[in-house]
C-alpha cells in the first residue's frame, strides 16, 4: 500500500500574531492546507491521504475537507505535540486501520509547502519503492556555516551541502523500527523525519526537490507565497 501523510499537526509560532495556525492561513482564495492537498488528490497511487491536525482543529480541518476536497481518500487524523510524534500518530492510524505489510510506504510532507509538484511527489513513490528512507533536497546556494557561540567552527565544502525540504518518504516497517530503537535524547535533536533512519543506521536516499517547494514559516514566507501565487494564476 502507498500512503500519503500531510503534517499540519502544528502551531506556527513562527508566524507571529495570527488568528490560527499556519497551515489554515488563506493563501490567494483557500486555506494553504487545502493547495497542499489538492496537489496529493491527483496522484492516483496513493490508497490513503492522511491530514494530521492539532487536536482542536479536527473538526475545522474536516469541515474544510468537506468544503474543498471531494476524494475518499482522505482521512483527518489527530497529531501530537512534537512534528515527529505527529508523523507516529498518523503512522498508528495507518497501522490501526489497514493493518501493516513489508513493502508499505508512506510519503510524509508538511502541510505549508503548498508548491510541491507532481514530479516531486512520483520522484518520492518511485524512490521509496526501491530504498527505505528518501529525501527531498536542494543543493545549498550559500555557503553553510557551521558555528557555536559567535564563533565558526567549520565552513563544509558547500559541493555536499543540500537543503532539506519535504516530501520525506520512507518504507513503514524501517521507520517504526528506526524510531523505536532511538533514546528520548536522541529525539530530543531531531529537526526532520530522515535523520530518524539516519540515526538508526539506515541509508537515506535524496531526490531533487525545487526552491520554490519552500515552507511557510514567517510572515516574510506567507508575502512571498502569495506573490507566487499571483503570477501562477
Ligand atoms: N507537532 C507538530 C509540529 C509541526 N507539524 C507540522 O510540520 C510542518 C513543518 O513544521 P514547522 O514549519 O516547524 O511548523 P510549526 O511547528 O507549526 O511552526 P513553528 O515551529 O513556527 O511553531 C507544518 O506543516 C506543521 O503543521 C506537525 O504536524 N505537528
Ligand atoms: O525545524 P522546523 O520546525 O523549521 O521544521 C521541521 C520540518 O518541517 C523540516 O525539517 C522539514 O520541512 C525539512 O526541512
Amino acid at each position: 500500500m502507498i500512503y500519503a501523510q500531510i503534517l499540519a499537526g502544528g502551531k506556527g509560532t513562527r508566524m507571529g500574531n495570527v488568528p490560527m495556525p499556519k497551515q489554515f492561513l488563506t493563501l490567494a482564495d483557500k486555506p494553504i492546507l487545502i493547495h497542499t492537498i489538492e496537489k496529493f488528490v491527483l496522484e492516483s497511487r496513493f490508497d490513503a491521504i492522511l491530514v494530521v491536525c492539532p487536536a482542536d482543529w479536527l473538526s475545522h480541518t474536516q469541515d474544510l475537507i468537506k468544503k474543498y476536497i471531494s476524494d475518499e481518500r482522505v482521512h483527518v487524523v489527530t497529531g501530537g505535540s512534537e512534528r515527529n510524534e505527529t508523523l507516529m500518530k498518523g503512522i498508528e492510524y495507518i497501522q490501526e486501520n489497514y493493518g501493516s505489510h513489508d513493502d508499505d510506504i508512506v510519503v510524509t510532507h508538511d502541510a505549508v509547502r503548498p508548491f510541491i509538484t507532481q514530479r516531486i511527489i512520483n520522484d518520492n513513490i518511485e524512490a521509496a519503492l526501491k530504498h527505505a528512507a528518501v529525501d527531498t533536497v536542494v543543493p545549498a546556494i550559500d555557503t553553510i556555516v557551521q558555528g557555536t557561540e559567535g564563533k565558526i567552527d567549520d565552513i563544509p565544502v558547500r559541493s555536499t551541502m543540500y537543503q532539506g525540504q519535504t516530501p520525506q518518504s520512507f518504507n513503514i516497517k524501517t521507520l517504526v523500527n528506526s524510531y523505536n530503537a532511538l533514546t528520548d535524547a536522541q529525539k530530543a535533536t531531531l529537526s526532520d523525519s530522515c535523520k530518524i533512519c539516519l540515526l538508526a543506521g539506515e541509508e537515506v536516499t535524496m531526490v531533487r526537490g525545487e526552491n520554490y517547494n519552500f515552507k511557510i514559516t514567517t510572515p516574510y514566507d506567507l508575502r512571498v507565497a502569495s506573490a507566487l501565487v499571483e503570477t501562477r494564476d
